[in-house]
């Protein structure tokens, strides 16, 4: 038993320095001031020109279940040494504050809040880790899934990454963010029956390796299997895979659903042209060809260039890990606070790099949406309190303030929904097939020129005139600080 590790709660997943800021907040006496947090990224993730919010659900779960456990506080005490009036405050916390949030499925870019906390100080401290961790995995994972989808186009993508991911929670969670961002089907059985993901697999060459021969392999199968890909690649793919797979179609014929065959190794667009053409002269004009190996977008952009006659793609490693990056930057800031008056009072973090100074006080995101053709203009985060003007809106770049546009004729869409108030779930949690839905529809409002994988134009995230302006003044009153401190 003692290699068994027991974990009865979540709420230790965070980093003990935030639980050090909470007992010092807690014997400061400024436990319960009410702050607010943002959760935002600055970059958008593989070059790519729009990222996908996924993570909301989980965040949900996590602050419902928000409770240090008995044995959380025992090793709280025991192992790491905090106090038994700190640890009683502890036993009686749980999440009583408000989160905002966008929706799963939303289109997000850099800059601006996805989630904003508020809630007393040391509750807001103590999810972040998890807030953090949940979210920046998913996204990451639903915008490469996304990029793979705009290439894979209408055909099937599956995804196959199990065995490479992560370890298990990133498959299972990685696997439904890849079902938000289009994928079709996954071979996660698990992940297939959590959230309904359509399942669907061939075989593997240990298969043929274990009967020696593909023949009977293939037949074996078939025998007791319905519905049959087989897997042609093991010893020789176009002399003795695709024929072998030809013969027991033929052979089995109405006793099966000869839906086609996979390739899993050499030249992929040779093989597919050259298989297609065999299963066509065979009469398996409807059989489908399967390909995995390696391949992530700009592999299928290139097999797609040489005419490669690819019905359906099993993406595994570079979608589940996120190959070429490893995890997207999403931090959270805190941007206001109650001051000893009781009124809200902005924060800010300066930073040499204009791109990492926080925009302060509390705010509202809009998407901005043309009503004659339906496309987003781009975001605009305001004041809270701030009314927006219903004919005509400025909008211009943050740092680059000559870069500017007026625009009429729209629909500002607030981006935030209410997820918890006052601690309680208000949220109606969409089933996983609407968040797709509603990506699908995003994704449709979305000029092509943001969607390409390469090189896209960058989307506008701007500032009200009024939020820029609080945003300089308080920079300007740092610098006045940083001075007086100074002399
Ligand atoms: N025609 C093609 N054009 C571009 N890339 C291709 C083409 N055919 C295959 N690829 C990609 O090339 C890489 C080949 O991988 P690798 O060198 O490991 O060999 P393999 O053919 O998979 O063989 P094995 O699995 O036996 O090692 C994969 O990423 C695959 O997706
Ligand atoms: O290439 P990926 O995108 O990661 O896709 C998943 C890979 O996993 C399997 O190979 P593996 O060698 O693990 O097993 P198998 O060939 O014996 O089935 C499968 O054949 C794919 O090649
Ligand atoms: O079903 C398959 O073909 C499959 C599943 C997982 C990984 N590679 C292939």
């Amino acid at each position: 038993m003692k290699h068994i590790y027991h974990d009865d709660s979540f709420t230790l997943h965070t980093d003990l320095y935030q639980i050090n800021m909470a007992e010092t907040y807690w014997r400061d006496g400024i436990h319960n001031k009410r702050a607010v947090f943002e959760l935002f990224f600055r970059k958008l993730p593989f070059g790519n020109g729009y990222a996908v919010f996924a993570g909301l659900e989980k965040v949900i779960q996590f602050i419902q279940g928000f409770r240090f456990s008995e044995e959380d506080l025992e090793y709280l005490k025991n192992e790491v040494g905090y106090k038994d009036d700190f640890l009683e405050y502890l036993k009686n916390m749980r999440f009583t504050g408000t989160i905002r949030s966008m929706k799963e499925g939303e289109l997000v870019f850099g800059n601006e809040p996805i989630i904003r906390v508020d809630a007393p100080l040391a509750e807001a401290q103590l999810i972040e880790t998890a807030l953090l961790n949940i979210v920046n995995y998913q996204t990451l994972i639903a915008t490469k899934a996304s990029r793979i989808k705009q290439v894979v186009g209408s055909e099937v993508a599956m995804e196959f990454g199990t065995r490479r991911a992560q370890e298990m929670d990133a498959a299972i969670w990685g696997t439904r963010a890849a079902y938000l961002a289009g994928f079709e089907a996954t071979s996660n059985v698990r992940a297939g029956k959590m959230f309904q993901i359509p399942v669907s697999g061939t075989h593997a060459h240990s298969m043929v390796q274990a009967y020696k021969d593909e023949y009977t392999a293939f037949h074996k199968y078939a025998e007791t299997h319905k519905d049959c890909v087989f897997l042609v690649d093991t010893y020789d793919t176009l002399r003795l895979g695709v024929p072998n797979a030809i013969k027991v179609a033929k052979e089995l014929g109405d006793k099966i659903n000869f839906i086609g065959i996979r390739l899993d190794s050499g030249d992929l667009a040779y093989f597919s042209k050259e298989a297609r053409k065999m299963l066509d002269e065979a009469g398996f004009k409807d059989a489908k060809i399967v390909a995995s190996s390696d391949l992530d977008e700009y592999t299928i952009m290139n097999l797609k260039s040489q005419g490669a006659k690819i019905d359906s793609w099993g993406i595994g490693t570079k979608l589940i890990t996120a190959y070429d990056q490893a995890a997207l930057g999403a931090v959270y800031k805190i941007v206001a606070i109650e001051g000893d008056n009781g009124n809200m009072e902005d924060t800010i973090k300066i930073s040499s790099n204009p791109e990492k100074v926080t925009t302060p006080g509390l705010k509202k995101i809009y998407r901005i949406i043309n009503n004659t053709n339906h496309h987003a203009e781009g975001d605009y985060i305001a004041m809270e309190e701030e009314k927006l003007p219903e004919k005509k809106l400025r909008m211009f770049h943050p740092t680059h303030t000559y870069m500017n546009k007026i625009v009429t004729n729209f629909t500002a869409k607030e981006l935030h929904e209410n997820i918890f108030s006052n601690g309680e779930l208000v949220y109606e949690i969409p089933c996983l097939e609407e968040s797709r839905e509603y990506l699908k529809q995003n994704l449709e409002s979305l000029w092509d020129e943001y969607k390409r994988i390469m090189n896209p134009e960058d989307y506008p995230v701007d500032l009200s005139q009024k939020c820029w302006d609080n945003k300089m003044e308080n920079i300007e009153e740092v610098k006045e600080k940083v001075v007086e401190m100074r002399d």
